[in-house]
C-alpha cells in the first residue's frame, strides 16, 4: 500500500459502499474499512471490497492484553486485507502478540498483511495530550516514542500525522511505513481533526500513504474529489 492514497470507507452499510465505489468505475483503489463499516456489518464486508479488486486497509486499532490481540489477529489474518492495526499504546508485548497473531493467521503460501501501529491519533492536539492522558513533554516526542516500540515489535510501520513524518523516518529509516490520516484540501474544513495537512505537505514530508475520507467522500463530485487530491499527492497538475 507504498504511495497510496487510501479512500476511507466510513459508511454504515453495504449500500451506501457499493453506491460510492460504483463512481470509480474500473479505477483499482486503496480502501480502508474502518469501525463503522465493519462493527455494522461483519467481516464479510473485506471481502466484498477485496472481490472488487481493491486493497484494503482494515483500520480496527486494536487496543487489549496480548493474548487477545494475537487470537483476533489470528482470525483477522484469514480475512485477505493487505493491511491492519493496533494502538502502540497497547505496548510492545501486545504488538508482538499481534504479529504473532498474524503470523498464524496467514496461510501458507499468502503474505501476511502488513501491521501498523497508531502513534497519537490525528485527532489529538499537543495540549490534549499533555492535559488528558497526562503526557509530559512534545507530541512529535510522543509519537516518535511510540514510533521506535513500534519498530521494536517488529511492525511495519505507523499511523501518525504528516508532520512527524520526516522526524520518523530520519530516526527510524525511510523503510518504516508512515500512513498519514487528517488530510485535506487548503482551506478545507477540518472536522474533527488537529494536525492536519493537504496532500502536497504530505508528499512533501515524504509520507508513504494518505488516508481521506470526508474530503472525498462528503464530495459534490467525489470522483473529481478523489481524481484532484491523488493528483496533488503525485505531484501531477492537471
Ligand atoms: O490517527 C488517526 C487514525 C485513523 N484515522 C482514520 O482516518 C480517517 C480520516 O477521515 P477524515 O474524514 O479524512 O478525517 C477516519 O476513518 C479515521 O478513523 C484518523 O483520522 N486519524
Amino acid at each position: 500500500m507504498k504511495q497510496s492514497l487510501i479512500i476511507a470507507l466510513d459508511f454504515p452499510d453495504l449500500l451506501q459502499t457499493q453506491t460510492f465505489l460504483k463512481q470509480f468505475h474500473s479505477e483499482k483503489l486503496a480502501v480502508k474499512v474502518g469501525m463503522e463499516l465493519f462493527y455494522q456489518n461483519g467481516p464479510s464486508i473485506v471481502s466484498f471490497v477485496k472481490e472488487q479488486g481493491h486493497d484494503v486497509f482494515l483500520d480496527l486499532k486494536l487496543h487489549d492484553i496480548p493474548n487477545t490481540v494475537k487470537m483476533a489477529m489470528t482470525g483477522l489474518a484469514a480475512l485477505g486485507a493487505d493491511m491492519v492495526n493496533v494502538h502502540a499504546a497497547g505496548g510492545q508485548k501486545m504488538m508482538e502478540a499481534a504479529m504473532e497473531g498474524l503470523d498464524k493467521g496467514t496461510s501458507a503460501g499468502k503474505k501476511r498483511p502488513l501491521c501498523i501501529g497508531v502513534t497519537q491519533l490525528t485527532s489529538t492536539s499537543q495540549e490534549q495530550m499533555n492535559a488528558e492522558q497526562n503526557i509530559a513533554g512534545s507530541l512529535e516526542d510522543s509519537v516518535l516514542h511510540y514510533a521506535k516500540l513500534t519498530r521494536q515489535a517488529g511492525l511495519d510501520g505507523v499511523v501518525c500525522s504528516t508532520h512527524e513524518v520526516k522526524n520518523i523516518h530520519e530516526r527510524i529509516g525511510h523503510e518504516f511505513l508512515t500512513v498519514t490520516p487528517g488530510i485535506r484540501s487548503a482551506g478545507g474544513q477540518t472536522h474533527d481533526q488537529k494536525r492536519i495537512a493537504t496532500p502536497e505537505q504530505a508528499r512533501d514530508f515524504g509520507a508513504d500513504a494518505i488516508v481521506v475520507g470526508r474530503a472525498i467522500t462528503g464530495a459534490a463530485d467525489p470522483l473529481r474529489a478523489y481524481l484532484d487530491m491523488k493528483a496533488a499527492w503525485e505531484g501531477i497538475s492537471c
